[in-house]
């Protein structure tokens, strides 16, 4: 994908010009490499006429790209070496995209080897890093788990517990005097815990929904110092939930890792992020999921760490009213002949929301009472069966205990 060539644009003779095009299948990667890198140096010089300026609406600051037509100026080492970018749109409608970067033929060797490998290098890590920190957005619900993106409404849980969860989510927003006032960073922990397909993912994507808040997804295996840490968390907004989930498998991994890694342990980077945000960060919620509560330590569950513990139950009764009214459109239940056994059955038996869920899918979209009856009947049927499972004590691990990291 790297051809040189004499450039068709006046250029010293002693120069050689690279010519990095872009290609899809399979890519070009150089040049993918090139559009990471290149915001990254300094894109205005004294002949700079135009500059591309985009913002989303996640995005805090705007971005600048290069723009066709434009050069740039990058020193590697000893090398001064010149980037301009070239878009060109053909009769036919074609338009191709192309980086031509120069420099002086006697550092070809240079450039070819070290030079290109520092930018492939750096771009990345660029990539790595928007790989350990996963966006989603309340803007854009389809990135958020869900078909349709979890409220306060659709979760099904404890009504007690769910205005609970509501009245700390509001009370933490309204305390900005308060939290300057004692000295103290505003940001608030809560502990996710229960088996999985209890509604973890749907609790948290209903606490951005309430606050609107974006949420972010830390990954910790891609981080490997404390100078990627700090770089990952400051790129995350005021405004925001962090979530670290199955943080009972994050602190296996890395006493798994302590002998490579000596100084990286999970209440270390907890620390250091207390203190990075104590210092620029504002109206922080972190949010930490585990299947298993038991398997963590007690200092990483002191309030001011993990200030509201949740637990996230199988299916109760109540929970069970919520997803009826979600899926089959019953607002009802009490009047419907198969409640009793239903809540009977729920009572007994260890069924996660994500189950019920799954059996009352099973009808069509468009749902008449017919098909309400038909699918309540089916729960039923899974339910006993379930229970029997449960007397005779046959193991079902995926939809029980689920995975063991
Ligand atoms: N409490 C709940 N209220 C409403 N829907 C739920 C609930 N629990 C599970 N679900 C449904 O089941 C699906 C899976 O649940 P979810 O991913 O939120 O569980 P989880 O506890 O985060 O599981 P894991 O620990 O495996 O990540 C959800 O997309 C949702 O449709």
């Amino acid at each position: 994908y790297l051809s040189t060539l004499l450039s068709p644009h006046p250029r010293q003779c002693h120069d050689l010009t690279l010519i990095i095009h872009q290609t899809n299948a399979p890519p070009n990667q150089v040049y993918e490499a090139a559009q990471l890198y290149l915001p990254t140096i300094d894109l205005i010089n004294p002949s700079t006429r135009t500059i591309q300026v985009s913002k989303t609406p996640r995005q805090e600051t705007v971005k600048l790209a290069i723009d066709s037509g434009e050069q740039i100026v990058d020193t590697f080492e000893d090398i001064n070496l010149k980037w301009l970018y070239v878009v060109q749109t053909f009769p036919t409608g074609q338009v191709t995209r192309r980086f031509e970067l120069t420099f002086h033929k006697k550092h070809k060797d240079k450039v070819l080897t070290s030079y290109l490998r520092h930018v492939v290098t750096r771009a990345e890590a660029i990539k790595k890093e928007e790989k350990i920190l996963k966006l989603r957005s309340v803007n854009s619900p389809s990135r958020v788990d869900l078909e349709h993106p979890a409220t306060f409404e659709t979760i099904a849980m404890e009504p007690d517990q769910k205005t609970k969860i509501i009245k700390d989510l509001d009370r933490f927003v309204r305390r900005r005097e308060f939290y300057k006032k004692v000295g103290k960073a505003w940001k608030r922990g809560y502990l996710l815990y229960g088996p999985p397909g209890t509604g973890k993912s749907s609790l948290i994507a209903a606490m951005a929904n309430h606050l609107k808040f974006d949420v972010y997804e830390l990954e910790l295996d891609g981080i490997c110092s404390d100078s990627q840490l700090k770089r990952v968390l400051l790129s995350t907004k005021n405004r925001s939930i962090l979530v670290i989930e199955d943080i009972d498998c994050t602190v296996r991994d890395m006493q798994d890792r302590k002998s490579e890694q000596p100084t990286f342990t999970l209440s270390g980077l907890l620390n250091f992020m207390d203190g990075l945000w104590s210092s620029c960060g504002d109206e922080r919620i972190i949010v930490f999921t585990t299947n298993h509560k038991d398997r963590l330590e007690p200092a990483l569950l002191r309030p001011g760490r993990m200030d509201v513990h949740i637990h996230m139950s199988y299916c109760t009764p109540h929970a069970f009213r919520v997803l009826a009214s979600n899926y089959l459109g019953i607002q009802d239940l009490n009047h419907h002949g198969l409640y009793g056994e239903i809540t009977g059955l729920l009572e007994s038996t260890e069924v996660t929301p994500a189950e019920v869920c799954e059996q009352l899918l099973k009808r069509d979209d468009d749902v008449d009472d017919d098909d309400a009856d038909a699918a309540l009947a089916g729960l039923v049927n899974f339910l006993k069966l379930k229970k029997l499972e449960e007397t005779n004590n046959i193991d079902k691990p995926e939809t029980q205990e689920g995975s063991q990291c």
